[in-house]
């Protein structure tokens, strides 16, 4: 078995790594951190684990501790990972970080968004983002892995194939983007709740996110080039989900539909996390609801220039702890979905 520690295990990703991991044949969580709720089991805390975990409770982040484990995930805020991962790796244990500690490979354009100095620059060079569809073999190798943020999984999924094809305008691609409330995490913010959040829905960040770097950075590396992107995010009343519409421009190309489609198909044909839905989909947030998978539709609205991509995810699977596991997977040596493959809840 492989033995996993969870820093910051109160928050909705470190419960959606436990509810996954439950169910994961070859893994066993033996560490789960809290500093606020330590020596609480944690089914005590979250009733849907009881019969799960019998005996394991939070504890304080300890680097003793942790590093007995074969891997250590970090969903934590933003720059815990930046203090402890660099002490971890160096007893051998190997670090899969939920934040965006090390996702943006320029220190500085990091410290820029997250208006703080950047805590360990010097694992920058080694940190491989954990996007399995691009660095598949690269995660198989890693020690330590960036886990990519929700949107920029659900834009980059949508938008790479035709990047790295040459067949769209890259001076300003459009992702227009609703997220779940749960993507603002568990801790009380009055935005989150209900009152604020329910029967309502608005844009928020549209001058500029954090998440815009990020997914620069991939769509560059797709296209070979640097590549303009408007970025809006919203907030939408609902539990889990994102739903990024992106709008690409066809450039010098003379092909059908059904050849973009091909071309999707075949980029993903060998990647089980993506499904290239059959044109004229709709896809829908609920038919992802609890999976690790991005669900994709292409559309071309009067045969026109403009395509239009639908490209779905929850947050918290594929946007988040799923795709967390699917990279422990493969840096375990494992089938890259395993304990990770159960499909949506319907309704
Ligand atoms: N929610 C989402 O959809 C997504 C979230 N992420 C990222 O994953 C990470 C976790 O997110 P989420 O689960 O929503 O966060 P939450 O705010 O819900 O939980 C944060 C957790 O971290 C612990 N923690 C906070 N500060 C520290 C610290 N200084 N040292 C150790 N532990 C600490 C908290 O426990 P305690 O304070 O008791 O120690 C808590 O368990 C974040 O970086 C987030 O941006 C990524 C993709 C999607
Ligand atoms: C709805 C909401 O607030 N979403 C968060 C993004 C989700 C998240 O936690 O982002 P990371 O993947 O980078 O950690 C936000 O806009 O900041």
């Amino acid at each position: 078995m492989i033995k996993v520690g969870i820093v910051g295990g109160t928050g909705y990703t470190g419960v959606e790594l436990l509810r996954l991991l439950a169910s994961h044949p070859q893994v066993e969580v033996t560490v789960i951190t809290s500093r606020s709720e330590k020596g609480v089991r944690v089914d005590e805390m979250y009733p849907n684990l009881r019969g799960h975990y019998d005996t394991l409770a939070f504890s304080e982040p300890d680097a003793e501790v942790l590093a007995a484990c074969d891997a250590v995930f970090f969903a934590t805020p933003h720059g815990v990972a930046h203090a402890l991962a660099g002490d971890l790796l160096a007893r051998g244990t190997r670090v899969i970080d939920l934040s965006a500690d090390f996702r943006i490979k320029d220190a500085d354009v990091w410290a820029e968004w997250y208006g703080q100095p950047h805590g360990a620059p010097e694992l920058l060079g080694e940190a491989v983002y954990g996007l399995p569809e691009v660095n598949r073999d690269a995660i198989r190798e890693a020690r330590l892995i960036a886990v990519p943020g929700c949107y920029p999984t659900s834009v980059q999924l949508g938008l790479i194939p035709l990047l790295e094809a040459g067949l769209i305008e890259t001076d300003n691609i459009i992702a227009d983007c609703k997220s779940a409330v749960s993507g603002a995490g568990r801790g009380a913010k009055v935005g989150s709740l209900l009152c604020e959040a329910g029967e309502s829905m608005k844009a928020y960040g549209a001058s500029g996110h954090r998440h815009l770097p990020e997914i620069t950075q991939g769509l560059d590396m797709a296209a070979g080039s640097a590549v303009g992107l408007t970025f809006v995010p919203h907030l939408t009343p609902m539990i889990r989900g994102i739903h990024s519409t992106l709008y690409p421009r066809l450039s010098g190309f003379s092909g059908t539909l059904e050849d973009l489609q091909a071309l999707f198909e075949q980029r993903y044909a060998d990647h089980p996390a993506v499904d290239v839905m059959p044109l004229g989909s709709h896809p829908e947030t609920r038919s992802v609801r609890g999976t690790n998978l991005c669900r994709i539709a292409l559309h071309r609205p009067g045969n026109g220039d403009t395509l239009v991509v639908l490209s779905v995810i929850d947050n918290l699977v594929k946007g988040a702890s799923g795709q967390a596991i699917q990279n422990l997977n493969l840096m375990f040596g494992l089938d890259e979905m395993t304990g990770i493959g159960a499909p949506a809840m319907m309704p």
